[in-house]
C-alpha cells in the first residue's frame, strides 16, 4: 500500500501528500454486475419451464460494467462529492468503498471501517424509531452507555418529534423523508473514519439539509473522510472541497469543487 500513498492524482505536491493520511485508495477499480437469465424474448415462465424440463442452462448472462478503472486517493479531513449523470456508477463506487461489492479487478484500500449511510441503510420498519436508534447505535459499534448518552441528541437532530411523539411509533408510519432523517441522525452521531452518504441530504427538507451540512463539516473536522453522492450541486458546493465526476463508469475529472462543478455544469448545460 505504501507505493500508493505518494501517488498524486489531486494536483497536490508529494510533500503535502505525505503529510496527509490516506483513508481510501481506489486503484484501477473495475466493478461488473452480472444479471442472469436475460435471454432476449425468453423470459416467460413457459420458456423457463421448457429449459428446466430439457435440462438446459438458463440463457443469457448480461454484464454491466458499472465502474471502469477508477483510481483516486482520499485523505483524512477531506469531504468528497461524487457527481455524474444517472447510471454513471456513483452508488456502485460508494458500495465498493463500503466493501459491499467485490471488485472485478483492481483494489480498494480503506483505513478504518467505512460506514455507508444511504437511503437504503437497513433500519427495521416494524420497530419504533426509539428501538432503531438503539439498535443502529449498537450496530455502529457504540457501547450501551454511549447510545444512552447520545440518544436525546440523535432524536433532537432528526427533528422526528417536532410534530408529535413519532419516535415511539414504528418506522413504517414515517414518511420517507422522516425515515431518511432518522438514518442520517443515527449515523452522524458517531465519528466515522470514512462516512459514505448516498443522496441522504436530498431527502430531508431545507432546514434538515442545513443541519446535515453543518454536521458533515463537523465530522470532517473530527478527522474523518466524507463521501457524498448527490445530484444537488448546491449541497456538493456547500459541503465538499473536492469532487470526483463519473461518466459511464469512468472517472472524468477529480479536483477542487468549483473547477469540477463548472465543467460538469458546462457538460449538462445547467
Ligand atoms: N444491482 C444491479 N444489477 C445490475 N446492474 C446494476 C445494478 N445496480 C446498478 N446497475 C447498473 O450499473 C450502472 C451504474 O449504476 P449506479 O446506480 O452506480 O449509478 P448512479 O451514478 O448511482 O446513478 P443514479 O444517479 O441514477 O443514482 C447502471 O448502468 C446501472 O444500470
Amino acid at each position: 500500500m505504501a507505493e500508493f500513498m505518494t501517488e498524486n492524482r489531486n494536483g497536490i505536491g508529494p510533500a503535502a501528500d505525505e503529510a496527509r493520511v490516506p483513508t481510501v485508495i481506489a486503484d484501477d477499480l473495475h466493478i461488473v454486475y452480472r444479471v442472469y437469465g436475460t435471454g432476449a424474448g425468453k423470459g416467460s415462465a413457459t420458456a423457463a419451464l421448457n429449459r428446466i424440463v430439457r435440462r438446459r442452462p438458463s440463457t443469457g448472462v448480461r454484464e454491466v460494467h458499472a465502474v471502469k478503472g477508477v483510481s483516486f486517493t482520499a485523505h483524512r479531513g477531506e469531504s468528497i462529492g461524487l457527481i455524474g449523470s444517472n447510471g454513471s456508477g456513483k452508488s456502485t463506487l460508494l458500495q465498493a468503498v463500503a466493501g459491499l461489492l467485490p471488485a472485478e479487478s483492481g483494489k480498494v484500500y480503506t483505513h478504518g471501517q467505512p460506514s455507508l449511510l444511504g437511503v437504503n441503510a437497513a433500519l427495521m420498519n416494524d420497530l419504533t424509531g426509539e428501538k432503531n436508534v438503539i439498535l443502529g447505535g449498537l450496530a455502529m459499534g457504540m457501547s450501551r452507555e454511549e447510545v444512552r448518552e447520545r440518544y436525546d441528541g440523535i432524536v433532537d437532530f432528526s427533528g422526528i418529534n417536532e410534530k408529535g411523539d413519532f419516535i415511539s411509533l414504528p418506522m413504517r408510519t414515517y414518511s420517507s423523508g422522516m425515515a431518511a432523517r432518522l438514518r442520517f441522525s443515527i449515523a452522524a452521531a458517531k465519528d466515522h473514519d470514512v462516512l459514505l452518504i448516498d443522496e441522504a441530504l436530498a431527502t430531508g427538507d431545507r432546514s434538515f439539509q442545513k443541519r446535515s451540512e453543518a454536521r458533515i463539516r463537523e465530522l470532517r473536522k473530527e478527522a474523518g473522510t466524507v463521501f457524498l453522492v448527490s445530484h444537488n450541486n448546491n449541497s456538493i458546493r456547500d459541503t465538499c472541497d473536492r469532487v470526483l465526476w463519473l461518466e459511464k463508469g469512468v472517472l472524468r475529472m477529480d479536483g477542487p469543487t468549483e473547477e469540477v462543478l463548472a465543467a460538469y455544469e458546462d457538460f449538462t448545460g445547467a
